[in-house]
């Protein structure tokens, strides 16, 4: 791929991150959901995003099966394909923030070198790693796309979990239990994010 040109020259403009915040009332931030396929990521996010909407916050939701559809749609699933679309969503995700949205994004991110990645492009404290921590078996046994089973069956390849890594973090900042009921996930991200500062409690 193209390095960037030598000749490209950063701009500062003159309406900063913080005058957007204190015009949105709130910081920007990512919340990054990282799971196995089926752990329910994009489930809480959306729940997650419809409360953060009623409370007045200003959100965005990057899922993985829509960007897929449109800024990824030339990518697969090879450890190459995922890093640059972990990549591209990363640099998306960067500018909402310096929108002074509050992001939210459901992808499998399997590898802890991208979610460093994109965390280090991040202003510091604005990276929250959600670890949705849903045991593969309750994923399979959900399977609301029929993915595993064809994974299983040997008709779908490099699938995440069954012959595909999925590195889970260890210092992620919210640890969610999977297995809960959406509705506490819900209460316990939105009790994180006002103990954080996001949002006002
Ligand atoms: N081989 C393989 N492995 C994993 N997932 C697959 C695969 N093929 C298709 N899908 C579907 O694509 C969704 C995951 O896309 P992501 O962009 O989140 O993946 S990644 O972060 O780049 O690994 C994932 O969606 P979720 O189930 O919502 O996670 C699947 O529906
Ligand atoms: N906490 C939960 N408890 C029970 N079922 C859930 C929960 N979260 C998600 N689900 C269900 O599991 C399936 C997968 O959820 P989804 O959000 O699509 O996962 P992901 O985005 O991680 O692939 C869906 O059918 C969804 O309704």
């Amino acid at each position: 791929m193209a390095q960037h040109d030598e000749n490209v020259v950063w701009h500062d403009h003159p309406v900063t991150r913080e005058a957007r915040e204190r015009q949105h009332g709130h910081q920007g931030a990512v919340l990054w959901f990282t799971g196995l396929s089926g752990s329910g990521k994009s489930t809480v996010a959306g729940a997650l995003e419809q409360a953060l909407h009623r409370l007045g916050v200003s959100t965005y939701l990057l899922d993985g099966d829509n960007v897929r559809h449109g800024l990824c749609r030339d990518l697969g699933f090879s450890d190459a394909d995922r890093k640059e679309n972990i990549r591209r969503v990363g640099e998306v995700a960067k500018l909402m923030v310096d929108a002074g949205l509050v992001v939210l994004t459901a992808f499998i991110s399997p590898h802890r070198a991208e979610r460093q990645m994109v965390r280090d492009m991040l202003p510091a404290g604005r990276f929250i790693e959600v670890f949705v921590d849903t045991p593969l078996a309750i994923c399979e046994a959900r399977d609301p796309k029929g993915l595993y089973r064809k994974a299983r069956a040997g008709e779908l390849k490099n699938f995440t979990g069954i012959d595909a890594v999925y590195e889970a973090p260890s210092e992620a900042e919210i640890h969610l239990n999977g297995e809960q009921p959406v509705r506490e996930l819900e209460a316990e991200m939105l009790m994180q994010l006002s103990a954080r500062h996001i949002i006002r409690s």
